[in-house]
């Protein structure tokens, strides 16, 4: 893996119709609850970026909700949809992008994650992702009897795995959204400027 933007900006597939010096796009990754989705739409907001969540472009595509692709296809169906997404969006360049908390399961992913931009880490605490999480429905994993468990276990396995593929982290417990793309996009500036001094864990 590379270990700084410019490595990443260096390394990139650049895509067909953009060359390399096109502006490097945003991945947001964490657990569910962490706020990718609406920190992602703030932050592109506030950047003039385009704003993409890999959720919602799915569901565009197959023209039903995450929890129906769940029924019908299972986890592992809904995983490799969701590759297939991930790989094309990825490409894109300039771009705010929120994935869903699994996408960093599959090592292919999280190789295209951290050679095509800028991954951002959002850590939260689980009683947070808990709080944040636990009237909404339309994440199939959490609908379980004991969903504060189920996020445990989550936890367990994947934060290592936004840790391997994050060029920086944040901490969002008790911060507000505006106040946490507040303190991200100076973070993002002085990355751009000095890319080798902020490859943070
Ligand atoms: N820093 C935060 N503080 C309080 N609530 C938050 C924060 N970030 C997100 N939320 C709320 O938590 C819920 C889940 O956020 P969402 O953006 O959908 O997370 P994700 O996309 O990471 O699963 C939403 O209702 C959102 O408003
Ligand atoms: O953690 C996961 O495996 C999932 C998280 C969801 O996205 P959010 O992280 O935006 O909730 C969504 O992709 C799907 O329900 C699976
Ligand atoms: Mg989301």
């Amino acid at each position: 893996m590379v270990n700084t933007l410019s490595e990443a900006a260096a390394s990139a597939d650049p895509p067909e119709e953009e060359g390399r010096d096109a502006p490097l796009s945003i991945f947001l990754v964490g657990m569910p609850g962490a706020g990718k989705t609406t920190i992602g739409r703030h932050l592109a907001r506030l950047l003039s970026n385009e704003f993409v969540d890999l959720d919602h472009e799915l569901e565009r595509r197959c023209g039903v909700r995450v929890p129906v692709i769940f029924d019908l296809e299972g986890e592992a169906g809904f995983r490799q949809r969701e590759s297939s997404v991930l790989e094309e969006c990825t490409r894109r360049r300039g771009i705010v992008l929120a994935t869903g908390g699994g996408a960093v399961l599959s090592p292919d992913n999280r190789r295209l994650l951290h050679e095509r931009g800028l991954v951002v880490y959002l850590r939260a605490r689980v009683a947070d992702l808990y709080a944040r999480t636990r009237h909404d429905r339309n994440r199939p994993l959490l609908q379980t009897a004991d969903p504060m468990a189920a996020l445990q276990g989550l936890h367990a396995v994947r934060d290592p795995l936004y840790r391997e593929v994050a060029h920086l982290t944040v901490d969002t417990g008790r911060v507000s959204v505006p106040h946490l793309v507040n303190r991200i996009v100076p973070m993002l500036r002085t990355y751009a400027r000095e890319p080798e001094l902020l490859c943070r864990k």
